[in-house]
């Protein structure tokens, strides 16, 4: 038998290390914020992500923490910021993007909002002006990336869950030794939207392109009618990029939630198409970026976000 002399491990004194690419802060602030001017109080909740990106070599290499702003900083100023009012997430993201590129040492950064949704409690046939119930609808989502004075905006949302009880099919698809899926002219069809869409710029009415872009999702979803998931998502981007010339590019992940038909033969019935099995793994994803064609470049735009292809 033939053995070999294990390589020596480099001391550390033959090798050169460098430090790449770095970011820090603080991860998901819980911020809610009560509007109280009137005797009918507002609530925004948020979970905020703020992360510098700068000169922090010396933090690293040497401990020192001169340019630190620490993690803990960050988070008060999330909720500092939030005594002024919070707002649209893309605009309290904007702020706080321009506060931090304040610091000499910060040349950008990337700050990621979750904003989560309540609808007023109705109670005695009225809504109650401090009552409120989370909405099990979607979660709004917001990023700002800035590098120097290049910044880019990204609206989105998650979570948002619809479905076809008619309207699609899906056949014509190759049939190889493990294909046993059947075609089928009328199916289910049901989803978890997870969208996310790339402004041109900073001047835009944001809530009001959210809530824009949300109804044509639905209306696209609910219009067309599908041959596959693939071609849904590519209506329902298509849709978002006609109707909003301030947006230049929509990225959607649809996970297919499959409702498969239930056998109920064995009990002596026939199933015309009325009771499914709605399974939740594994499931079709089906993912792609759709964009207008003189799109600006992306730039740093998507850096971290994660879920697309
Ligand atoms: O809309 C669909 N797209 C697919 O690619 C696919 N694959 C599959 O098994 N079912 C479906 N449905």
């Amino acid at each position: 038998m033939t053995t070999t002399a294990p390589t020596p491990a480099p001391s550390s004194a033959a090798r050169t290390v460098r430090l790449g690419a770095n970011q820090y802060g603080k991860a998901e602030v819980r911020l809610v914020r009560v509007t109280r001017d009137t005797a009918r109080h507002e609530i925004e909740d948020l979970t905020v992500t703020s992360q510098l990106r700068g000169d922090f070599a010396a933090s690293h290499v040497a401990g020192d923490n001169s340019q630190v702003v620490a993690t803990d900083t960050q988070k008060n100023t999330v909720y500092a910021f939030a005594r002024d009012g919070v707002g649209a997430p893309e605009a309290f993201l904007l702020r706080l993007a321009e506060h931090f590129t304040g610091f000499a040492w910060v040349d950008g950064g990337r700050w990621e909002a979750l904003s989560h949704a309540w609808d007023r409690i109705v109670a005695e046939g009225a809504e109650h002006d401090h009552a409120f119930v989370r909405t099990g609808q979607e979660t709004r989502t917001a990023v700002v990336t800035r590098d120097g004075d290049d910044v880019w905006v990204l609206g989105g949302l998650t979570d948002l869950t619809v479905l076809k009880s008619t309207g699609s099919e899906f056949h014509g698809f190759p049939r190889d030794r493990y294909t046993t899926l059947g075609e089928t002219d009328d199916r289910v069809l049901a989803t978890a939207v997870t969208a996310r869409w790339r402004y041109a710029g900073t001047d835009v009415d944001w809530d009001a392109t959210y809530a824009s872009v949300r109804a044509t999702l639905l209306e696209a979803f609910a219009t067309t009618h599908s041959l596959a998931l693939q071609q849904t998502l590519y209506a329902m981007a298509e849709a978002v990029l006609v109707a909003h010339p301030a947006i230049v590019e929509v990225r959607l992940s649809l996970p297919n939630k499959h409702h498969f038909l239930v056998d109920l033969s064995p009990f002596g019935l026939d199933n015309p198409n009325e009771v499914f099995y709605a399974a939740d793994r594994p499931y079709g994803l089906i993912e792609a970026s759709v964009s207008v064609e003189d799109a600006p470049p992306a730039g740093r735009a998507w850096e971290s976000v994660a879920g697309f292809c």
